[in-house]
């Protein structure tokens, strides 16, 4: 059974079109990376989940629950970790914790929790004294009450150092360990292409991409890139390496040690092989594959929208 299903989510705020019949899932058991620039639609979708917002049409199970008619069952079993700081100035860590164990009606030890998200030594602090860091580390520890089936994080990493962040994707890695979906948005490449068994990519309110890291790699033309070191360069070299049928793009970097950098799809050796024609001698060679962020960018800028079709 899926985590969660959207099914041609729409959702418009007057005349912005801010969700377009969207439809995807998440599977029980999977990490879920949810990616889009600003303003893509993350939070809407999530607040949609979460029977935060209505939807203007279509709908949404989580759980096997219908999202708006069972929100106080799926909230019961679900740990959320909302955009933006929503702590209580004058109320402890403890506090804090002691409220959200009533309300799942469970027993567990706040110091525990806090112990979990590095906070327990600001226990008996209240919240209002709180860097936003600490503040998302209580809210996360909150999020975590009640071993939740699902924990949906929108932008967890937000106010973190990097220690903070590194603690982040542990938490996700023991939480999904321990049994539970996780789905987060985040903008943070490292840490998605780190604990994400699939990601998806949300632009204008529709969802442009969605696969495993892997996947999206491949998807990707240029999905790898050649940087080779050679001893000298000239335009007609240039021209026949852009010309080979697996190179997408070809550049020079570099004067008195020029570095060409080729975008190439298949196998290097004609690349290699072409220059050694030429008696270009090759004096260094390293290959880069994409990175989640290049991936990204394809498939959210216009400039660079080399997507091979699905
Ligand atoms: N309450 C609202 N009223 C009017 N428009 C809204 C409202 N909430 C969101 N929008 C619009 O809907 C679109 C999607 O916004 P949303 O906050 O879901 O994006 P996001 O992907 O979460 O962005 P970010 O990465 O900046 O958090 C945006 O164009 C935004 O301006």
């Amino acid at each position: 059974m899926p985590a969660i299903t959207v099914d041609n989510l729409t959702k418009s705020y007057g005349q912005e079109l801010a969700l377009q019949d969207l439809s995807f899932e998440v599977q029980e058991g999977e990490v879920f990376g949810f990616l889009g620039p600003n303003g893509a639609g993350k939070s809407t979708t999530i607040n949609a989940i979460l029977d935060f917002i209505r939807p203007t049409s279509g709908q949404v199970e989580v759980l096997g629950f219908d999202a708006q008619a069972h929100s106080r069952e799926i909230r019961a079993r679900t740990g959320v970790l909302p955009e933006g700081v929503e702590t209580y100035n004058r109320l402890t860590a403890r506090q804090h914790l002691e409220f959200a164990i009533e309300s799942k009606g469970t027993h567990e030890d706040p110091e525990a929790l806090l112990e979990r998200v590095g906070l327990a030594d600001a226990i008996d602090k209240k919240a209002g004294g709180f860097s936003k860091g600490m503040s998302q580390r209580l809210m996360l520890a909150m999020a975590l009450v009640g071993e939740p089936d699902l924990l949906i994080l929108d932008e967890p990493s937000t106010g973190l150092d990097p220690n903070g962040a590194r603690e982040m994707r542990d938490l996700v890695r023991e939480e999904n360990e321990r049994g539970a979906t996780v789905f987060f948005s985040s903008h943070i490449m490292e840490q998605v292409e780190a604990v994400c068994d699939r990601v998806g990519i949300l632009r204008n309110g529709e969802m442009v991409a969605i696969d495993t890291v892997g996947g999206l790699r491949d998807s990707v033309s240029s999905g790898t890139s050649l940087h080779i070191a050679v001893d000298h360069i000239d335009d007609d070299a240039l021209q026949a390496v852009r010309s080979l049928p697996d190179v997408d793009n070809a550049t020079v970097e570099g004067d008195t040690q020029p570095t060409l950098v080729v975008a190439v799809d298949g196998s290097k050796t004609a690349v290699l092989g072409e220059l050694e024609d030429r008696g270009i001698e090759v004096e260094d060679f390293s290959t880069e594959e994409a990175s989640l962020d290049d991936v990204f960018r394809s498939y959210t800028t216009d400039t660079e929208a080399e997507v091979q079709a699905p």
